[in-house]
Order: structure tokens, then sequence, then C-alpha cells
């Protein structure tokens, strides 16, 4: 295992888009390897004449944390690359704090790359968190896609993240510093039992006995990663062969879909409920295999603030009603994170669902070809309690419903999960 300068810097640069984007950011911890992939970094950009930029996110939980940015700073001053820390202030005490954080922050960074017309980041992932991802997965009994590994790239909010050091070690990237004569922070945490990461970590070094190391853990991701995306394709045809979307809402031909192997069902009902309810976390396993159940036997189930409902031939997956029901919004604002209604200029008009109360007011609900359960949950215009109109139920009266671009790909939801 090298780690000399020249072999890490030729890794990192063939791990990275090729030509490079002109505005590079970097995001730096401080720790091990992201104080690398900081100074390989500055190598690489000034060979290629690219403009680097580093950020380090103080999250202020520990008292070092405002001195332990301040180091990177000094890092990345010498280095010649400019430095902004980036404070998170946002913990409220409740839910799991490692989590948070780290979504706080993902969307510090990505605000930061806004600003400053950054394309891409690039983080300090290496093949030991990789490794230490799959066995505190492993402990979730988790599937091909919790297994599988991380990718490369991804898009969020338009910036692309890199991770370009997936196939280096920590231990490499350790005695390249040490070599360079850089220090780099151990973060106190990371001494803490309390978090998985790091039991998993104290794990995976009593597990070399059995031929189990970071390197063959990260190479099943890399296996499973595969298997991943065929099955996401198989899934994606299936979609394509056996659903219609109409509306936001979905239409599954039943047959069809019980003739699927289980594991393409799950997760054609996982996409269905993730891209009408829009939401961070997938249903549980459980639950979705109880959903499976109640469509084989034609019966009606919710799930995830959706509904879904036997029709003839097909099951319908729709928004839920109680899951909108007291969702109120102006026209042209966003109504249940995804639909824009707008029309002519009314007074006092206002969106909420359609409901029992709209759908009475209606002439013939079944005109709109869908049942009655999915169009009690469609935006409706209200003026002082009065229904104005219902675009996505059949009563347009010169309104339309749009949905948010960004939520309109099916088939983008399939792939990503
Ligand atoms: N406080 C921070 N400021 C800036 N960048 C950070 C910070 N913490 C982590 N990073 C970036 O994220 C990389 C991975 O670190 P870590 O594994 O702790 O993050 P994570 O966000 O939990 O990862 P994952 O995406 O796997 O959940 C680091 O190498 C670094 O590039």
């Amino acid at each position: 295992m090298t780690s000399d300068a020249d072999t890490l810097r030729s890794e990192l640069r063939a791990h990275l888009p090729d030509p490079l984007p002109r505005r590079l950011g970097v995001a730096v911890s401080g720790g091990s390897d992201s104080t690398a992939l900081l100074r390989l970094l500055a190598d690489i950009g000034q060979q290629e004449q690219i403009e680097l930029f580093a950020a380090t996110v103080d999250h202020g939980l520990r008292s070092e944390s405002a001195s332990e940015a301040l180091t990177v700073s000094a890092l990345a001053q010498r280095l010649g690359i400019p430095h902004e820390t980036l404070n998170w202030q946002g913990w409220d005490g409740a839910g799991n704090l490692q989590d948070q954080a780290r979504r706080a922050r993902y969307r510090l960074l990505v605000a930061w790359a806004e600003a400053k017309g950054i394309e891409a980041i690039a983080l300090g992932h290496t093949a030991d968190d990789q490794a230490e991802t799959v066995l505190m997965r492993l402990a979730r009994s988790a599937g091909v896609s919790g297994l599988s590994a991380m990718a490369p790239a991804r898009k969020e909010h338009g910036i692309t993240l890199l991770r370009p050091m997936l196939a280096l070690s920590r231990a490499q990237l350790r005695t390249y510093l040490t070599a360079q004569g850089i220090s780099w922070i151990d973060d106190p945490s990371n001494q803490d039992q309390r978090f998985d990461r790091i039991k998993a970590r104290r794990a995976l070094s009593g597990l070399d006995q059995i031929g189990i190391t970071a390197e063959t853990l990260s190479r099943v991701a890399d296996n499973l990663a595969q298997a991943r995306e065929a099955l996401a394709q198989y899934t994606q045809d299936s979609a394509a062969r056996l659903m219609r979307v109409m509306d936001g809402d979905l239409r599954i031909d039943r047959h069809g879909f019980d003739a699927l192997p289980k594991e393409i069902r799950r997760r054609l009902v996982v996409a269905s409920v993730s891209w009408i309810a829009g939401a961070e976390y997938p249903p549980r396993r459980k639950a979705v295999d109880q959903v499976l159940e109640a469509i084989s036997s034609g019966q009606a189930t919710t799930l995830g603030g959706c509904i879904l409902i036997p029709e003839g031939k097909n099951t319908w997956i729709c928004r839920e009603l109680n899951a909108v029901r007291h969702e109120t919004t102006q026209p042209a604002e966003l109504w249940d994170r995804r639909w824009r209604v707008t029309g002519p200029e009314a007074l006092g008009a206002e969106i909420h669902a359609l409901g029992e109360d709209g759908i009475l007011q209606l002439e013939d609900w079944r005109l709109a070809g869908k049942p009655r359960a999915a169009l009690l949950s469609t935006p409706a215009v209200w003026v002082r309690g009065s229904m104005v109109a219902a675009p996505l139920a059949g009563f347009a009266n010169d309104w339309k419903a749009e949905m948010r671009s960004e939520r309109a790909d099916f088939a983008a939801v399939i792939l990503s999960h």
C-alpha cells in the first residue's frame, strides 16, 4: 500500500472528472482524510489551473470546534486557497444529533457552493468510511441498496458532490500527511463509543483475522452497487410497462405487478410513495411488505402519507387526504411541496385540499376518471368557504395546477432508490 505523493495524486486525479470543474470546492473537517484531500488537490488545482475553495462547517457542538476551523483556515491560507467557516446553530436538542448535523452540513456546503458559483464539492470519504458504512448497515439488516457502495458522484440541488478518495485508505493518507509535516485534528468524538461509526471502526480492526478488511468490505460494496444498478433498471423497465403517471398519482396494472419478483415490487412501492409524499426517509421494510400483500389481495391501505386504492384491474397510489388536510397556501405558492396552483385574480383565494366538502360541490367527480379518494387530496381553490376551482378533479374554471419541476420526474426517483 503506497502513500507517496505522486501515486496518491494520480489515484485522486483518476477519480475526478475530466476536465475538472473551473471552480471546485473542498469540504474540510480538519480530520486526516479531508486534510489530505485539501493538500493533494492544491497541487492538482495548480497544475490544471482551476480555482479551489475550501469550507469547514463548525457545528458548534464542541468547545474546540471554532479553533479547529481556524486550523483548517490557516492551512488553506498557506496553500493559497480561500477558506470559509460555515456555522450551524440549528440543533434544537431533539432527534438524532449525528443525523441532523450531517444533513445541516450538506445543506450549508451546498448553499455555500451555490453562492460562490462552485460547480462541485470534493469530500474526503475513504475506503475505510465505505467499509464502516457496510458494517453498520449489516447491523440494520440492510438490503442491496443499503449495502451498496457510496456513489462516487451525486447531485444535490444542482451541485455535484464528489468522493474521489473511495479507493484510498485512511492509513495511506495519514502516512502521506506525516511525510508532508502536516498535522490533522483527531475529533474527540472519534473516541466516543456512543457513535455507531466509531464502534464499527473498532470492530473492523478485529475482523481481519477472518479476512474481513476495509478493502474486502469496499469490494463487497462495489459488487452490490452493480447489483443495485441492475435492480434499478429492472424496476424502471417494470414501471414503464405497468405504471401510468396521472397528474401526480400513479396507477399500476395489478396483474402484471403481482407477477414481478418481490424485490422489484418493493422498490416500485417505495419509489411511488417517495415520489408522491416527498418524504426524506423511505418507509420501513415491514410496512412495505404488508402493503405488497394488500395490493395482491385487492385491499385498500395506506403507507407514508399515501393511500393505495384497488379499482378494477388496477391499484392507484395517491396522496392521502389526512396528510394534506390542514395544508393551506396562497395561489402560486407551493402546496404540499409539489403543486403550484395559479389562475385569475381572485380576492381572498386560498389553496387547500378538495376534501369531502369540495367534492360535494363538483357536478360529477366520476368524470375526472380517478377514484374518489384520489380526488379528495388534490389542491382546490377556495374563496371564503366556497370551492371555485379544482383543476386536478376536472373543474379547472381557468385555474391550473402544475407540479414543481424538481418533483415531476418519477423515473428519476426510481433510479435513486
Ligand atoms: N465539519 C465539516 N466541515 C466540512 N466538511 C466536512 C465536515 N465533516 C465532514 N466533512 C466532509 O465529509 C467527509 C466525510 O466525513 P464524515 O464521514 O464524517 O461525513 P458524513 O457526512 O457523515 O459522511 P456520509 O455522507 O457518509 O454520512 C469529510 O472527509 C469531509 O470532506
